[in-house]
């Protein structure tokens, strides 16, 4: 008997920081897509709690009780006052320290995963108060389509979505720490007035029409300055996807994964041939979104 949930990832259309709040934590706009790369997390009666983990970044993730699906599946059980007797197994196909929220995916997963296996049945009120504890991102990663964050970015309202965006992702050698771009961020903004985040009018139009021109002129990362600084190569994966043809080219949240809006699953093709071809990343992914959230995919 398990229970399999697939979970997105992400991409920040638009992630407009305010300054840094009192508990060290950023106001923030935080226009989240869905996209279909996705990490599948299973849960497994067992005799206590572990983790594996299996896919190209599999090395890069923690095992232990800091893993978010495990920390999910400790929160859970503390909430219902039953031990947490579970094997958890991710297979991991979401960049790990990329920007595109794959610890968080398996957060929401497993989450999700476990409520089903021991029939805890909680609300989706509840499911989304676990999420915000686990992490700003993490409520998204459960529902997935695409959203408006506010607060830290764990405040969600759906957003309509008019049609298909074509992405490309460039993998970078290295991943970045979330943390760090964040503090780099308050460094480069010291003497900076921030203004308060919101979302552009003219970016959320753009989604409810589908319509990529318009979306690809409206797209912003107030982090990309951050990233940028923390990691100078990504300035030349831009330059490569723009070239080939890409209508817009961003880091994807706090990076250092690199995102490309193609026009069509043509374009995006020939954008993504190119960033190989370019030896400025590690490896590339076409995806599309927006993609469904959380979904039990196998179980009983
Ligand atoms: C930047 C974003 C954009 O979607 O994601 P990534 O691109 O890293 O995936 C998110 O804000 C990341 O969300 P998540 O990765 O869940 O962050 P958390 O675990 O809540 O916080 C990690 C750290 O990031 C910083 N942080 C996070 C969110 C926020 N609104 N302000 C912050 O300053 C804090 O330093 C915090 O200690
Ligand atoms: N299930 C998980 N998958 C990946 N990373 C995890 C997981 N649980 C905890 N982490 C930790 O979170 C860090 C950020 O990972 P990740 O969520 O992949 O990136 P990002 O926050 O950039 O989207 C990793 O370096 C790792 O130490």
């Amino acid at each position: 008997m398990s229970v399999t949930v697939r979970v997105p990832a992400k991409v920040n259309v638009q992630l407009a920081v305010g300054a840094a709040r009192p508990d060290g934590f950023h106001d923030l706009a935080n226009v989240f897509l869905a996209v279909g790369l996705y990490d599948e997390v299973t849960v497994t009666p067992a005799d206590e709690l572990s983790v594996t983990c299996e896919g190209p970044d599999a090395a890069l993730v923690p095992l232990d009780r800091t893993n978010l699906a495990a920390r999910a599946a400790l929160i859970l059980a503390e909430r219902r006052g039953i031990e947490p007797a579970v094997h958890l197994h991710i297979a991991k196909d979401i960049p790990v320290a990329g920007g595109m929220a794959g610890g968080s995916a398996d957060g929401a997963g497993a989450l999700l995963a476990c409520d089903a296996l021991w029939g805890t049945n909680a609300s989706r009120e509840e499911l989304l108060d676990i999420c915000a504890e686990l992490g700003s991102d993490v409520p998204f990663s459960l529902v997935g389509g695409a959203a408006l964050g506010t607060g830290r970015g764990e405040k969600l309202t759906a957003l309509d979505v008019g049609g298909t965006f074509h992405w490309v992702f460039a993998m970078a050698e290295r991943g970045l720490s979330t943390p760090a771009v964040f503090r780099e961020f308050d460094r480069l903004t010291e003497h900076a007035d921030v203004p308060e985040p919101v979302a552009s009018e003219s970016l959320l139009d753009a989604l409810a029409e589908g319509d990529p021109d318009a979306l690809a002129a409206a797209v912003s990362n107030d982090l990309q300055p951050a990233a940028l600084s923390l990691f100078p190569e990504l300035a030349d994966t831009l330059a490569a996807g723009r070239t080939a043809g890409a209508l817009a080219a961003l880091v994807s949240g706090s990076g250092p994964t690199t995102a490309f809006l193609a026009r069509d699953p043509r374009s995006a093709a020939k954008v993504a041939e190119a960033l190989r071809a370019s030896g400025t990343c590690r490896s590339v992914r076409v995806a599309s979104g927006p993609a469904p959230g959380a979904t039990v995919v196998a179980g009983n």
